[in-house]
């Protein structure tokens, strides 16, 4: 059997889909793979950044093409980047054993961090969440892949810091001692950060069975948790959202956390569920942070975000 496989051209798109493939060749080795790598609107546009907040799939709107097309078999995703409704005739068949989620700041500790630092992100939610931790700070909107953006903080006109996330860097071996853990509950990771997503066509029962031999029961359960949280709430994947989603002993517990652009106001909702409630878990989450004015610092978010885009337009 040959299998095709879907993935963005960047490092560390590669070096997932490797891992993947690896995976499940360790399982079945009998199959082989081709891998069919190809460029995103994310990789090419910058309007990009507009439709990533409002929950069009930048990262993956080609590679659901190329699935209902069949001109690959399954496609592998950072599943952060994966928006949480997916074309008809297509599921998340597998999420592989996740990475450590959290977010790190390279460069500088948060305790380091001189007074009104420069720290270089593209993310809303790490800009509002740095903001509201070390409201001296400087945000600098940066974009590209990773190695380009770590290369930041050196050189002439360096960055103080920049924020990543522990799992891109880890995969791609450029954890580097100049960096901080950002704690989790000061400092929520992205929904799905740090795990894979592996979508293929529903009708394909016995592919999506080979693929879900390499899932991980407990990632499935947070990510599946936190993804619901982000649906309900109507949420793309750079929005104010922050999560911190752990399983033990069966259980499931969720944080969530909603934070203005500016850093100033913040919300917070978190409950634990048996681990079998996943969905109901981020559907109560998400309930809780609306009722406790979420809702609100997302529609002024989004507000403020189309100005400044038209700003960035003109
Ligand atoms: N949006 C880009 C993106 N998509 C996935 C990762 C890192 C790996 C992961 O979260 O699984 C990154 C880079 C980053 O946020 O630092």
């Amino acid at each position: 059997m040959l299998l095709r496989v879907g993935t963005r051209r960047s490092p560390l798109a590669m070096t997932q889909t490797n891992f993947v493939i690896g995976a499940i060749q360790a399982l079945h080795p009998h199959i082989e793979f081709e891998i069919c790598p190809i460029s995103t609107v994310a990789d090419r546009d910058r309007v990009s950044e507009f439709h990533q907040f409002r929950m069009i799939g930048v990262f993956t709107t080609e590679h659901e093409e190329q699935l209902l097309r069949k001109d690959v078999d399954f496609v592998v995703h950072s599943l952060k980047d994966l928006p949480t409704v997916l074309r008809d005739g297509l599921t998340l068949a597998s999420v592989p054993k996740r990475e450590d989620p959290r977010d790190v700041l390279c460069g500088a500790t948060l305790e380091g961090l001189r007074e009104g630092a420069r720290v270089g992100t593209g993310s809303l939610r790490r800009r509002a969440q740095i903001l509201s931790l070390r409201p001296d700070v400087t945000v600098v909107p940066i974009r590209g892949n990773i190695g380009p953006r770590l290369a930041k903080i050196e050189g002439d006109d360096a960055l103080d810091a920049v924020i990543l996330a522990h799992a891109g860097l880890e995969r791609l071996g450029l954890v580097s001692k100049n960096s901080e853990f950002l704690d989790p509950v000061a400092f929520p990771y992205a929904v799905g950060q740090g795990a894979l997503g592996i979508e293929a066509r529903s009708e394909d029962a016995d592919l999506v069975e080979i693929l879900r031999s390499i899932e991980c029961k407990q990632t499935r359960a947070e990510v599946d948790a936190e993804r619901e949280m982000m649906h309900t709430l109507g949420a793309g994947c750079s929005l104010p959202v922050g999560a911190v989603c752990n399983w033990q002993n069966e259980r499931l517990s969720l944080q969530a956390q909603i934070t203005s652009l500016d850093g100033h106001e913040r919300v917070v909702a978190s409950q634990d569920e048996h681990g079998d409630r996943a969905r109901e878990l981020g559907l109560a989450v998400a309930e809780t942070l609306k009722v406790r004015g979420g809702e609100k610092i997302l529609q002024s978010s989004y507000r403020e975000f189309c100005s400044h885009f038209k700003m960035l337009q003109a």
